[in-house]
């Protein structure tokens, strides 16, 4: 016995790289090919490593076998440098498909690829699949399990096997199952020396490892190819370790070497000039006829470059998805699946870890401006994204400059500060040689070109090592107050946009920008560099999937997508639901807003939805699908909602405690619109307090509705302060109930039967005494004089209550109701006195901003009065202004009522969508 005894001053995994790299003399395990050697000497691989012994006619037998196992490919890609075959056919007629591991899972999915193959009607078609699924990683394991010296190697293999040898027997038969099986069987005998021989040294070099690796798809590219001559279509199958040779480029990756790659393609087809191929993915062969492989992403880059070989005039790269996304799926579920992309595109969104292709498959095909499209071999209907130089769609509309969003969790932020960075050549130098130092990766950098600070990102991980070597690097800047802090910010994210010219045309950042404003996000950092494709914010990681989705709904869905909730769905919060559910399309369609009511809770049901509750059936689902009533849940349900990005809450209750969360839902981002008078009309400092939070934030408040119902009266008060009016009076009839009551009390009626006409018709306040005492006219007032800049409480407003004394203590409204016929006999006498003069009882409000002041009271106004001109409901308001002083602005119709209250928060809603961005 001769003892073998290998000492490597490398470490195994260098040496084996080196024994691989350094050109050797053909030693006795060497033969040549062609005119080229075959160059591999086992007997020197250093890479066996440590002092490991193996007896001389069990080693040099195992030199032999192994030396000869390698040997096939190598012979095989023995090419004389003139032997140049003209066959490789040029022009368009070379369509490429590349199908995964995925879609070579199982002998029914092969057969589908077949037929996809089949299917496609291109004039010849080369197929590069990828080993069946699982199996590369069954492969890594067996080696592993080798050199671990795991004796279940064998079992591993013998799985690897059956796996094979099960799927072949299910997809072949007669001669070509016999011929695959024999391939099998041998192959497997093979494999099991190699790795037998890689278990006794303890070690596998890489190309050992790379070649028994590789066996995944020399297997499934013959069983497909069988699988497709058995449909009856000629088809040969392709060990691209025959062509494809690439060169290590470093850093566990490979540059294809073009020229040669195709010479020996155009050999391999003087050979076989078939018109259907299928080739192997993620195996290659160094120039040195090394089998190697194309590492990470293999398949897809195997496509790419045998693409570029043959000039294909397409390459489909299929998978299990549509498409391409708009935005990762999980986190947005309305992200879309993009029709194109250019490649830079594709190339910008990988790097953000969508998953699209590696960038380095872009490349090859990118040279020769050959589209890849992407494709669901699941869902054949669906056409997939074709990724191209000049996608169709780009067309200037400043949508289609955004492809899409992509985020980065777990980074901080480091600021380097300070006056004495201005003006200083070197510091950003100094900064990042500190960063470079400690191995750390920067992944954005920002700077203001005021030279006081420099801010940069980078992994969170990594962040303690940075920052104590800046600290260390300008100790004596920071002592000498030259820099002011080095300072750290924790649990930041990036939010990138990614699209073509999207840096170049106006108008694109300010929706990004208007878009996370208006979802009250904050940003921390922003960066865009020259390059067309990217703009890059720094975010806090809490807001990021919530940013996400306000951007990409921003560009994505309709221009305005609104999450609403409806708290007390009564008379007017019912109604408007109705007429919610009866223009929603319109809106959609016509407007490109999206109004999803996510939302409605009653005082004792509340119903629930993530996306948009059904309002053709709102009522029943609210009765049987609802939850017991929990406003502090229901508006949690909403705030927590990150699908869509702007939320509003739609108060149609009369409830004072409802009214007193409006600061605090302003205060969480989300919207309120209100007819319910409470809040405006309450303390004076609460009021205050709002109003101030509402104009300092992009949060809205509109309550339009609570004064004269749908008819314009804030917003016609507002419009003249705007626009610098000064307000002197505003009359009028502002109760509907009581203008109807006085219009209709005319002598046939009594007084308490009008008063429950009224209340019939919708027209009173839940609790009729609020109309008659006057409290809700005098609100009214209230919400107008504070509008006009008055502040007053509703106690300083004089109100001449209608309630007789003896009715204002009843327990309930009904018990009002019942008890007020009684009070008719005086209400008579009230009427017939006033239309003795020729005049009529109108209740009427007063704000008098001359002398600060309001008034509430039953009045009687000659017959030709305009307020005597009533009819119905209406409500009349007259504006006495500096503009508007010899005759009022008046503005007079309904003030009440189901459908016109419910349209006077409908038209607040589509106020704030337009607010929100929706096109007018
Ligand atoms: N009816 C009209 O013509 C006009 C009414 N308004 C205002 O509209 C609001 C609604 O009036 P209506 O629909 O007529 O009253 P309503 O009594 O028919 O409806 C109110 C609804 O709110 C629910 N509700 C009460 N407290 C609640 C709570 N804490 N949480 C959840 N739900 C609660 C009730 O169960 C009821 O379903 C009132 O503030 C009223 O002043 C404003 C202008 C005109
Ligand atoms: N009850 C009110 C309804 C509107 O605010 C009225 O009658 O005007
Ligand atoms: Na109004």
């Amino acid at each position: 016995m001769r003892s073998l005894a290998v000492a490597s001053p490398l470490p195994p995994a260098a040496a084996a790289v080196a024994a691989r790299r350094r050109p050797r003399a053909a030693s006795s395990f060497g033969r040549e090919v062609g005119s080229q050697c075959w160059k591999y000497d086992l007997g020197q691989d250093r890479s066996l490593g440590g002092s490991l012994r193996i007896g001389q006619s069990q080693g040099s037998l195992h030199r032999q076998r192994l030396t000869n196992l390698l040997r096939p490919a190598a012979a095989a890609i023995s090419v004389e440098q003139d032997e140049v075959n003209t066959y490789l056919p040029k022009g368009d007629m070379w369509s490429v498909h590349k199908f995964g591991g995925t879609c070579m899972g199982t002998p029914q999915r092969i057969q589908s690829v077949a037929d996809i193959v089949l299917g496609d009607s291109s004039e010849r078609k080369l197929v590069i699949v990828s080993a069946m699924s699982k199996v590369t990683d069954m492969m890594y394991n067996l080696v592993h399990k080798a050199q671990s010296r795991d004796d279940s190697y064998t079992i591993s293999l013998e799985e690897i096997f059956e796996k094979h040898m099960a799927a072949a027997k299910d997809l072949l038969d007669g001669e070509d199952l016999a011929r695959f099986l024999s391939q099998l069987h041998s192959d497997v005998s093979n494999l099991r020396a190699m790795l037998r021989a890689i278990y006794i040294a303890g070690h596998a070099t890489e190309s050992f490892s790379d070649f028994v690796v590789g066996h995944g798809e020399l297997w499934s590219a013959q069983m497909l190819s069988y699988a497709i001559k058995k449909s009856g279509a000629p088809c040969s199958w392709m060990d691209t370790r025959e062509v494809l040779v690439v060169k290590p480029s470093g850093s566990n990756q490979v540059d294809p070497d073009y020229l040669e790659s195709e010479k020996r393609l155009k050999k391999w087809f003087s050979r076989q000039p078939a018109d259907i191929v299928v080739a192997t993915g993620f195996i290659a062969t160094t120039a040195e006829n090394i089998p190697t492989t194309l590492k990470r992403d293999g398949s897809d880059f195997s496509a790419a470059i045998i693409g570029s070989l043959v000039r294909a005039r397409q390459v489909t790269i299929w998978t299990d998805v549509d498409g391409v996304f708009s935005a990762d799926p999980r986190k947005v579920s309305e992200a879309v699946i993009l029709s194109t992309l250019s490649y830079q595109e594709a190339w910008e969104m990988s790097y953000f870890g969508a998953n699209v292709l590696h960038p380095r498959t872009i490349i090859p095909v990118m040279k020769d401006n050959i589209p890849i499209v992407i494709r669901n071999m699941f869902n054949i209907s669906a056409p997939g994204t074709m990724i191209c130089r000049q996608p169709t769609n780009d067309n200037g509309d400043l949508d289609a400059c955004v492809k899409s969003f992509a985020t980065i969790d777990n980074l901080a932020l480091v600021n380097v500060e300070g006056t004495g960075m201005a003006g200083v050549p070197g510091t950003s130098s100094a900064i990042f040689s500190a960063v470079k130092d400690v191995g750390a990766n920067v992944i954005m950098i920002s700077q203001a070109s005021s030279e006081h600070s420099i801010c940069f990102a980078v992994p969170e991980q990594e962040v303690a090592a940075v920052s104590a070597a800046l600290h260390v690097r300008f100790r004596e800047a920071l002592a000498a107050g030259r820099l002011s802090k080095v300072e750290v910010i924790n649990g930041c994210s990036i939010l990138a946009a990614v699209g073509l010219r999207m840096a170049s045309t106006p108008g694109v950042s300010a929706i990004l920008f208007d878009a996370l404003a208006k979802a009250n996000i904050n940003v921390r950092a922003i960066a865009q560099g020259c390059s067309e494709y990217n703009i890059t914010v720094v975010l806090k990681q809490e807001d990021c999937v919530r940013a996400l989705r306000a951007v990409h709904s921003r560009f994505f869905l309709s221009k305005t997508t609104l999450a609403v909730g409806i708290i007390g769905p009564g008379l007017i919060g019912g109604t408007l639901l109705n007429q919610l559910k009866d223009q929603a399309s319109v809106l959609k369609e016509n407007m490109n807003i999206d109004l999803r009511v996510i939302g409605i809770t009653g005082s004792s049901r509340m119903l629930l939805s993530d996306t948009g509750i059904d309002l053709t059936q709102w009522k029943e689902l609210l009765r049987k699908e609802g939850e017991p009533a929990d406003l502090a849940n229901f508006v949690r349900h909403l705030s927590d909602n990150h699908v869509f990005p702007n939320k509003v809450l739609v108060d149609c209750t009369a409830d004072t405690s409802v009214a007193s969360h409006y600061y605090d839902w302003l205060k969480k981002g989300i919207h309120v619109i209100t007819p319910n008078k409470k809040a405006n009309s309450g303390p004076l400092d609460r009021y205050l307090k709002l109003r101030t939070l509402q104009r300092a934030s992009y949060t809205h408040y509109f309550y339009e509705a609570t004064v004269g119902a749908g008819l314009p009266i804030i917003s016609t008060l507002r419009g003249l302060l705007e626009t610098g009016d000064k307000i002197l009076r505003i009359e009028g009839i502002f109760s509907g109930t009581l203008s109807y009551i006085f219009n209709n009390f005319e002598g046939t009626k009594t007084f308490s039967n009008v008063v429950a006409e009224a209340k019939e018709a919708g027209y009173t306040e839940p609790d009729p005494r609020d109309d008659l005492s006057g409290t809700d006219v005098a609100r009214k007032v209230i919400i107008l004089a504070r509008e006009s800049c008055l502040r007053l409480e509703l106690s300083n407003i004089p109100v001449k209550s209608l309630v007789p004394e003896a009715l204002a203590s009843c327990s309930s409204a009904d018990e009002f109701m019942q008890k007020l016929p009684s009070f008719d006999e005086d209400w008579a006498k009230q009427r017939s006195e006033a239309e003795a003069a020729g005049e009529v009882l109108r209740y009427v409000g007063v704000v008098d901003a001359v002398n600060k002041e309001g008034q509430v009271e039953l009045r009687r106004y000659k017959k030709d009065h305009p307020f005597a001109q009533l009819s119905g409901s209406d409500n009349i308001i007259a504006f006495t202004t500096s503009r508007y002083k010899e005759q009022p602005l008046i503005v007079r119709g309904p003030g009440a009522g189901a459908e016109v209250t419910a349209g006077g928060v409908f038209c607040d809603i589509l106020r704030l969508a337009s607010y929100l961005g929706a096109p007018s």
